[in-house]
């Protein structure tokens, strides 16, 4: 019952019984709605402490699928976890309505412990989050967080990786090569401590984090173009603590953020269409956006933007503009 995870949640029904154990001595369990813990029958020396998430923004549902295979495969012993999991369904009324978020992006409310409380659904559910997780690392270094999104929009580069990190931050090798060996195709480096799920693990729990956006964004079902075998057989060689050899690895294009565009009044204006995909490149000099006597420009370097959006709640990002670093090509 317990791998029925996200038909408790589509269906806002609580499990009677909230814990289970598989015939392989597998143990499920159910912490909060949406968030279940699976611990293996026996812990492997060096194996990962793994969390992994999707419908952080409820109409995101390619990752929840995803999550949803992996869980009931874990549960019908097809796949032995060598280490412990957190599965996390992150806004469950938001995937109950399929909206990205109901009243306030939980997305943008973790990782600020100075943060005024709140007093949304979002707000309460990512206090929730943040609890459950902490539980969870414990400070593990060897921690690994996955947290899966699809796009609001189309993209240039139709899959690619996010990962939190500030001025100093490079990109994890290990994390690198683990994504040259998925349909992920490019890696875009922050360099400013973020307010995102993946920030939270990184910055608070010191685990290796990172956001993928896997496709764009549609309803339960309709997820046939959106292409996760490879992200697939890869977590599943991560849960088992296995080597992991189905696809062999390709190079990764590398971007960093060089600068968040903000929108920081009524008067804000994002001079992008409202069909325009993620990574367009623009000439230098471009005027992406203005607010009053603010504009954010291009360069010759800072020249590609995604996750354009005009609609976002004052002091949140409208955008994203990126600079391509030297690719990533996995070592023969
Ligand atoms: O398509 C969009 O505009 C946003 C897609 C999405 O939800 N992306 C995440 C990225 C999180 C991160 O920066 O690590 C988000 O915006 O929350
Ligand atoms: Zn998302």
């Amino acid at each position: 019952m317990l791998e029925q995870l996200l038909d408790l949640v589509r269906r806002e029904e609580t499990p009677e019984i909230q814990q289970e154990i598989t015939p392989a001595g597998t143990r499920f369990d159910y912490q909060e709605e949406g968030i279940l813990r699976i611990t293996p029958a026996a812990d492997v020396p060096g194996a990962r402490r793994l969390m992994l998430s999707a419908g952080i923004h409820g109409n995101e549902t390619a990752p929840m699928e995803l999550l949803d295979r992996l869980t009931r495969a874990i549960a019908r012993d097809t796949i032995r976890p060598a280490g412990p999991i957190l599965i996390v369904y992150g806004n469950p009324p938001a995937i109950r309505a399929q909206r990205r978020y109901i009243i306030r992006d939980i997305n943008r409310l973790f990782n600020q412990p100075d943060a005024p409380a709140g007093d949304t659904e979002e707000h309460r559910r990512a206090r929730i989050i943040e609890t459950r997780t902490a539980e969870f690392f414990e400070q593990t270094p060897s921690a690994l967080h996955i947290d899966m999104h699809t796009a609001i929009r189309e993209s240039r580069i139709p899959t690619f990786a996010l990962l939190p990190g500030d001025e100093e931050t490079t990109p994890d090798p290990q994390l690198l090569a683990m994504l040259s060996h998925t349909e992920i195709e490019a890696v875009i480096q922050q360099h400013t401590p973020g307010v995102t799920f993946s920030s939270l693990s990184h910055f608070r729990h010191g685990a290796r984090a990172v956001t993928l956006e896997l496709g764009k964004a549609r309803p339960f079902g309709q997820n046939q173009g959106v292409r996760v075998e490879a992200l697939e057989s890869l977590l599943t060689a991560l849960i088992e603590h296995r080597q992991h050899a189905e696809k062999s690895p390709h190079a990764l294009r590398l971007f960093d953020v060089t600068f968040e565009i903000i929108r920081t009044s009524d008067q804000f204006v994002l001079h992008v269409p409202n069909d325009q995909a993620n990574f367009v490149a623009y000439p230098p000099n471009s005027c992406l956006a203005e607010d009053g006597a603010h504009r954010w420009m291009t360069d010759e370097h800072s020249r590609f933007l995604i996750f354009p959006n005009p609609g976002v709640d004052i002091g949140l990002r409208a955008g994203l503009v990126l600079c391509e670093a030297q690719e990533y090509r996995p070592a023969v």
